[in-house]
């Protein structure tokens, strides 16, 4: 239990957290893989080659330690990390090390500064946080394994159908290797997934949205193959080049708090390159209830090469109330219905959206989604009604 001296002393030291920056975060995650290996396999080292994660973490904490004192603020991000964490397998003997290395850090950099009053605080105020995580994560894994079709820990799945979408994007149907049926999921939702690539050191997890309805037998995930860099794209090339139908991969069940919220008002779905995929699923579970709700589609991609799913939206066209657009930035055919030139420009469709009662939904690149919300917002859409979700580690905007 946290005293309220643990409380004024982790907020009095956050000036040093801050003029600290992410040394301390970066420092942590060096010390931590080097000690801990094993870790590796949890963590994307991408996204640490990037710096991403370490930035994340820094703000995380920089975030609890402002808020020790008014939790509810942060529930909606501890809810999001809460199920990335689930889609990692993440168990509670994991935070013991992480917090450990947290606490040696801080002895390390911060050094006479870092009194025992201070470390006795910040180690409660750690515990603290390390508890409310592994209470909810505890709960949703139990809740996943109680499910029609549920299961904790990595279950093996097939592929069974491959299918390139469009030039970078290609789809994987996968179906459990035990036969058995699998848990129904919120569109919106995504898959850890769990893969050794070739000659890869350790084992690689990413997160990929489901990309269709559920059917309670199998799950479809839809890849964008990332150029190829040290930093990137080593999960998406091995998927795309050396993955094939009838491999196995490890799943945990699906995750994730961006779904569709079924309201009795319009929703205006807006995407930008592969974070259509999510969009996708929303479309077909709404085509799969027959909604008669007024539905409307936004997508922007770089050039018709690139666009996935652009008859299958086309058709959905005949069962829903739907009305889409696509924007290409380059080799955008003229004289065509639907299509419009360059950037997303709403102002474009402005007459035709429902401005004042739609729920809108953007998913895409993080600038793609900035770009957007300031056009709903000038546009006169309510902060309430935009809803979105950061890929990746977790930010805002
Ligand atoms: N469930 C989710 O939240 C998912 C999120 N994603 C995210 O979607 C993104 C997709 O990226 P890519 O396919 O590589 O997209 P991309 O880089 O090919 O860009 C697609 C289009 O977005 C628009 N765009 C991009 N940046 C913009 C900016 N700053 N301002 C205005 N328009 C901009 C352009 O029209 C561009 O053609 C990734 O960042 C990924 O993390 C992808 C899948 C699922």
């Amino acid at each position: 239990m946290l005293s309220q001296t643990h409380i004024d002393t982790v907020k009095a030291t956050i000036p040093v957290l801050a003029s600290a920056g992410t040394a301390i975060t970066e420092h942590f995650y060096n010390r931590m893989f080097t000690h801990n290996p094993e870790l590796k396999d949890v963590f994307n080292m991408s996204h640490q080659a990037t710096g991403r994660q370490p930035a994340a973490l820094f703000n995380a904490i920089a975030a609890y330690a402002t808020h020790i004192d008014n939790l509810e603020v942060l529930t909606g991000a501890v809810m999001r990390i809460a199920h990335k964490h689930t889609s990692f397998n993440i168990q509670p003997d994991q935070y013991d090390i992480v917090g450990h290395h947290l606490i040696e850090t801080l002895r390390e950099l911060v050094g006479d500064a870092f009194t025992p009053e201070i470390e006795e605080a910040w180690v409660a105020a750690y515990q603290q946080l390390a508890d409310i995580f592994i209470q909810i994560e505890g709960d949703l894994y139990k809740a996943n394994a109680a499910k029609q079709g549920g299961w904790d820990d990595f279950r093996k799945f097939r592929v069974i159908k491959k299918q390139p979408e469009s030039e970078l994007v290609t789809s994987f149907v996968l179906e459990p290797v035990d036969g058995g049926a699998v848990i129904d999921y919120q569109p919106g939702q995504y898959l850890g997934i769990k893969v050794h690539p070739t000659n890869h050191e350790f084992d690689e997890i990413r997160q990929y949205s489901l990309s269709t309805a559920p059917n309670g037998k199998n799950y479809r995930i839809s890849v964008k193959r990332e150029l190829s860099d040290v930093k990137n794209g080593v999960v998406s090339n091995y998927l795309h080049e050396s993955v094939q139908e009838g491999d196995e991969v490890a799943l945990m069940p699906p995750a994730g708090d961006f779904c569709y919220q079924e309201r009795e008002r319009p929703v205006v779905l807006i995407s930008a390159g592969v974070g259509l995929t999510p969009m996708n699923a929303m479309l077909d579970t709404l085509a799969a209830q027959s909604s008669k709700n007024p539905i409307f589609y936004l997508h922007a991609c770089r050039n018709p090469q690139q666009h996935s799913f652009a008859k299958h939206v086309a058709s959905l066209a005949d069962t829903l109330a739907l009305t889409y657009y696509t924007w290409y930035e380059t080799d955008a055919p003229e004289n065509t219905d639907h299509v419009l030139a360059g950037q997303m420009q709403l102002a474009q469709v402005a007459e035709v959206l429902p401005l004042n009662d739609g729920d809108f939904y953007l998913c895409g690149p993080v600038g793609f989604m900035m770009f957007i919300k300031e056009q709903l917002l000038s546009l006169g859409v309510t902060e309430d009604r935009i809803h979105y979700e950061v890929f990746g580690p977790h930010q805002s905007f």
